[in-house]
């Protein structure tokens, strides 16, 4: 299923945070967000997830605007992980997602089915042996792997992520983004890790001031003059013994 974003618009205090973005996710890509602290990326996914109206333009998923949907079809379509979660939740790891099932059950009861996809989405994200623990004594890292979790359960062709690697270390950080990557279902995440970035995203969408810079494939968005202008470091870019793009970072040197 496609997102796209159309001349996305969002304004607080009289302030655009985001202006003007339009971009494509397609279906079935794994899209990677990216630019510097307070460019945008959040704004724009809880945009396209339907938790924020826009001030203007639409946020599209397979072509229908999100205000024409109900909350409950936009749920069965995308998930969504936000960035920061409550700690102070009164839940078990396996009821946090179950939660991720609420669409689907609705007012009934939950079936077997839910319980497949709960244990089947916790196996995935390597928390299973959580199952029974309560949520706010889970350290940031199996919080988020539970978050993930919960939003695979939900079963949508669409996933939104902000940041997921976060707190993650750096088994669990590759383990994700090789599923991510190597999944039908289409994702965009909010990510900061370019070299990540770079290996893993079909494509990318460059935020800087809230409107979009550039897009398109890593190696046409990751150049070392868009790396200074945006991110004001020094990036060289290339292949990596296997194949994939590398990226390597470094402060700009003053000549
Ligand atoms: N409700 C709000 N009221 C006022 N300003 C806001 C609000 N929400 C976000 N902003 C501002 O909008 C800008 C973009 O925020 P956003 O969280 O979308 O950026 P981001 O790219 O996700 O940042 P980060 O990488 O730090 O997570 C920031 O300057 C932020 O302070």
């Amino acid at each position: 299923m496609e997102l796209a974003a159309d001349r996305l618009r969002w304004t607080a205090n009289g302030r655009a945070v985001v202006d003007g973005v339009t971009f494509t996710v397609p279906q079935g890509s794994f899209t990677g967000l990216i630019g510097p602290n307070g460019s945008g990326k959040s704004t724009v996914l809880r945009l396209l997830a339907g938790v924020r109206r826009p001030s203007a333009g639409r946020a599209l998923l397979a072509g229908s605007d999100l205000r024409a949907l109900k909350r409950r079809e936009v749920a069965r379509r995308a998930a969504f992980v936000a960035q920061e979660t409550s700690t102070d939740i009164d839940m078990t790891a396996a009821q946090v997602v179950m939660l991720g099932r609420a669409p689907h059950y609705g007012r009934s009861a939950t079936s077997e089915g839910d319980i497949r996809a709960v244990e089947e989405a916790m196996t995935t994200m390597g928390v299973r042996a959580l199952a029974d623990r309560s949520w706010s004594t889970l350290s940031g890292g199996e919080r988020q792997r539970v978050n993930i979790a919960r939003a695979l359960a939900q079963g949508t062709p669409v996933l939104l992520l902000d940041e997921p690697t976060n707190h993650l270390d750096v088994s669990h950080r590759l383990d994700l983004m090789e599923r991510l990557s190597g999944s039908p279902t289409t994702v965009i995440a909010a990510l900061h890790e370019l070299d990540l970035a770079a290996r893993y995203c079909d494509h990318l969408v460059l935020l800087d001031a809230g409107r979009v810079v550039a897009s398109g494939r890593p190696a046409e968005v990751l150049t070392p003059p868009l790396l200074e202008q945006v991110y004001r470091v020094r990036g060289t870019v290339g292949e990596g013994p296997d194949g994939r793009m590398d990226v390597h970072l470094a402060p700009l040197t003053h000549r």
